[in-house]
């Protein structure tokens, strides 16, 4: 008999997912968006079968970028949950995303790790892309530190610059998307949602003290990013475009988990680790890939982890 998955569809074929066989199989599996797929009590299912899987009961969690996720092996007393052991939980398909919740200690501090994220390029509607957002409130999560990796557009950012997100802009919004489209869960949040405050000042400026105890101020940074569809990276016209709308930053993930977050009331920080530089001339025969942008992400590894350890001591004592 197949085995059976979320209210009893055929479940993902994993492996055949992780070897790149599987691209149909996801397509077809993950992009239901009727009201049942994400019925309140599946999130509380999820968030008993963690809860009831560790001692932890962290207030911080921590979403890692691409190539950023070596921060979950950090954490000490670690319990790891791959997310096909998870009820109802999709499943990670990208290189540089482990696809693991993780929870345990940094610096002493109880943490929970989403080691691996998911995408809309990978097949997933908004919803299900930050659908674990809304697990973590369930288990108790107030704040949020949300990481990715994105092209440096500001032609002041250098690749290794980390980029504080101090707005953003929406582009599926635009296009009449977004991950609370469909009837609205009160228990969750309101149905009308102000972003005008999406990233915390506090928490922000917090993290800059931080930084500047690392000595680390040379590389920060401050601005706007933005969320493209993926999975192409951009064109010159497209990014000469994004430049003339302010945006300093472009990725194609985080804009979803942080709309959720500040759905639920979780105050949120969120940074890019500036990995390649937007190319925007055309007399050029550099082209942008996902390996330079592990690559760049392994090179900044260490002071990350640092700052975000540092981060995170300053938001449990606050
Ligand atoms: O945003 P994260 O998950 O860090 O990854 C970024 O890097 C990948 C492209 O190289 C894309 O997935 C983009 O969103
Ligand atoms: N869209 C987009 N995502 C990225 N992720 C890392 N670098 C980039 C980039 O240049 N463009």
């Amino acid at each position: 008999m197949a085995p059976t998955g979320i209210n009893g569809r055929e479940a993902p074929d994993v492996q055949a997912l992780a070897s790149g066989g599987g691209f149909m199989c996801l397509e077809q599996t993950v992009t239901g968006t009727s009201d049942h797929d994400f019925r309140y009590e599946l999130l509380e299912e999820s968030a008993q079968f963690l809860l009831d899987g560790t001692k932890h009961r962290p207030n911080i969690a921590i979403i890692c970028g691409s190539g950023l996720g070596s921060l979950a092996t950090e954490l000490e007393e670690r319990d790891e949950f791959p997310y096909e052991t998870v009820p109802h939980f999709p499943v990670s398909t990208v290189t540089g995303h482990a696809g693991k919740m993780v929870l345990g200690l940094l610096s002493g501090i109880p943490v929970m790790c989403m080691q691996g994220r998911f995408h809309a390029y990978e097949g997933y509607p908004l919803w299900k892309v930050s659908m674990p957002v809304r697990v973590m409130k369930l288990m108790g999560i107030e704040q949020i530190i949300v990481t990715n990796a994105a092209g440096g557009l500001n032609e002041k950012y250098n690749v290794g610059d980390i980029m504080f997100i101090k707005d953003h802009i929406n582009m599926q919004g635009f296009a009449g998307d977004s991950p609370l489209r469909g009837r609205n869960e009160e228990r969750f949040g309101p149905r009308f949602l102000c972003m005008n405050n999406a990233y915390d000042k506090e928490l922000r400026s917090l993290a800059r003290e931080a930084a500047q105890q690392l000595g680390l101020m040379d590389i920060v940074k401050e601005g706007v990013y933005v969320m493209l569809g993926g999975p192409t990276y951009e064109t010159v016209a497209e990014l000469r475009l994004l430049s003339i709308l302010g945006v300093d930053a472009v990725g194609m993930s985080t804009v979803p988990e942080v709309i959720v977050a500040r759905h639920c009331g979780m105050k949120v920080f969120a940074f890019s680790l500036i990995t390649n530089k937007c190319i925007t001339d055309y007399e050029t025969d550099l082209e942008p890939n996902h390996a330079e942008v592990i690559e760049a992400a392994n090179a900044r590894q260490k002071d990350l982890k640092e700052l975000v350890k540092k981060i995170v001591s300053k938001m449990a004592a606050k």
